[in-house]
């Protein structure tokens, strides 16, 4: 982006993971920057926005410190988000902008409003605009994207069984943290001096291989260089979307090494579908030390669709992920092909592109033991000749789409995709 157009910094993480410690601080630090800062709060009163007008010393003039409370900057405020920039940077110009976002926002959506609203991305904006009645805004660029993580609580939050309403859209703490540290630049391992070190450089060999992309930075009450959070140049929404570690892992699969301390990813492939029940039945009681799977899924009986399953701590999900290449007209097949060529090296003659690929990330994971029971939920000899449609399936069943979706294991996530817990 260019240098003259003022960056932004977006703030993410989870409830009280420490953003409004962390900006108050970019705040006193900042003397030589004049910075507008917009905090989003879902609450009545904006605690937070009082926080940063009381301990900052920027004065609360309305075009220096904006409040959006009531609603979400990842899903109905994102207009708003846009609109409050907008108003903040006609008439001054600012060295930098920080965006604080809430608890329970997800850094995507943001990132893709703003870029969008920014015009940075390459993708056709003008449903966007459509939608949202904004006109794009030339004099800004999302700069990074910051996610505080309550090193803390960490563990517990990835063990949580905790469900958050965001204004009824019901989230796992375990997803909307791990959503939070697959999708950003920075990540500040924020309240250090509540953990030992051990714990810390395990939690922080897990973040790398969630996050392999992102600069990892221990914090301690927020307290962190400002020139690694401001104007650094680093967001790319093409690379951001991309550097999830399980992307990466699916990108080039290789059995990671075993770190200090234990954590480490392979990949699972498998060429013959899951038995439903033997599947549900071993998702039922996965294995706690896995914190991250992802990938698509075959599934005895499902031929025309590949599923998703989305494993992040104690939240376990399974969606569409598209129709299986094999079951498309041949010109369709024939452009997948060329779109993607390795598809051709997996095809198998009787049953196409249809097989699994799942990640696995985890702390002192038996890779042999996982494999064998992933294993042993595949169709034996016998009932690879059964009637598929006889076994029990307790998965849930979704429309097939009209339209293509990708069915590469590696895709991004839909916007707007349905997903639904086994469990549920
Ligand atoms: N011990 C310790 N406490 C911290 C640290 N950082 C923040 N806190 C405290 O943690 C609590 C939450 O911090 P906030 O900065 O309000 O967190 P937040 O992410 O803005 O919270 P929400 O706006 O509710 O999502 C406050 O009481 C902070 O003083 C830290 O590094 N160590």
């Amino acid at each position: 982006m260019t240098e003259q157009t003022i960056p932004v910094t977006v703030l993410s993480g989870t409830l009280g993971a420490g953003k409004t410690t962390t900006l108050n601080h970019v705040l006193r630090e900042s003397d030589d920057r004049d910075l507008a800062v917009l905090v989003n709060d879902m609450g009545e009163v904006n605690v937070d926005a009082d926080l940063v007008a009381e301990s900052s010393d920027i004065s609360t003039e309305e075009e220096e410190l904006v409040e959006l409370s009531n609603g979400c900057i990842c899903c109905e405020l994102r207009g708003d988000l846009l609109d409050a920039i907008g108003g903040l940077t006609r008439n001054r110009d600012f060295d930098a902008i920080v965006v604080e976002s809430t608890g329970v926002a997800e850094p995507l959506p943001v990132a893709q409003t703003l870029t969008l609203g920014f015009d940075q991305s390459d993708l056709d904006p003008t449903e966007f605009y459509e939608e949202t009645g904004i006109e794009p805004l030339e004099n800004c660029h999302l700069d990074t994207a910051v996610t505080v993580v309550d090193t803390h609580q960490f563990h517990e939050a990835m063990q949580s069984d905790e469900i958050l309403d965001d204004d009824g859209t019901k989230k796992h703490l375990g997803d909307l943290l791990v959503e939070q540290v697959e999708f950003c630049d920075v990540l500040l391992l924020n309240k250090c001096d509540l953990v030992d070190e051990a714990t810390l450089t395990e939690i922080e060999d897990t973040l790398e291989i969630l996050q392999p992309r992102a600069e990892i930075i221990r914090t301690t009450h927020g307290r962190v260089d400002v020139d690694d959070i401001i104007e650094t140049g680093r967001f790319d929404f093409e690379e951001a979307s991309r550097s999830a570690g399980w992307i990466q892992e699916l990108q080039e699969p290789h059995e990671s090494a075993e770190e200090e301390h234990g954590v480490t990813s392979f990949v699972f492939e498998a060429q013959r579908p899951f038995h439903p029940e033997r599947f549900a039945e071993l998702l039922d009681a996965f294995p706690e030390n896995v914190v991250r799977s992802k990938g698509h899924f075959w599934l005895a009986g499902r031929e025309e669709m590949a599923l998703m399953l989305n494993v992040a701590g104690r939240s376990i999900r399974v969606a569409p992920a598209g129709n299986w290449i094999a079951t498309l007209p041949p010109e369709e097949r024939e452009a997948q092909f060329e779109a993607y060529p390795e598809l051709e090296e997996k095809w198998d003659e009787q049953w196409g592109d249809r097989g699994s690929q799942l990640v696995l990330i985890g702390t002192e994971m038996d890779h042999e033991s996982i494999r064998e029971h992933l294993e042993l939920c595949l169709l034996t000899d016998q009932e690879m000749n059964a009637d598929w449609d006889t076994f029990e399936d307790r998965f849930p069943t979704f429309e097939i789409p009209d339209e293509d979706e990708a069915t590469e294991a590696d895709a991004p996530e839909q916007d707007g995709q349905e997903e639904i817990g086994l469990a549920d």
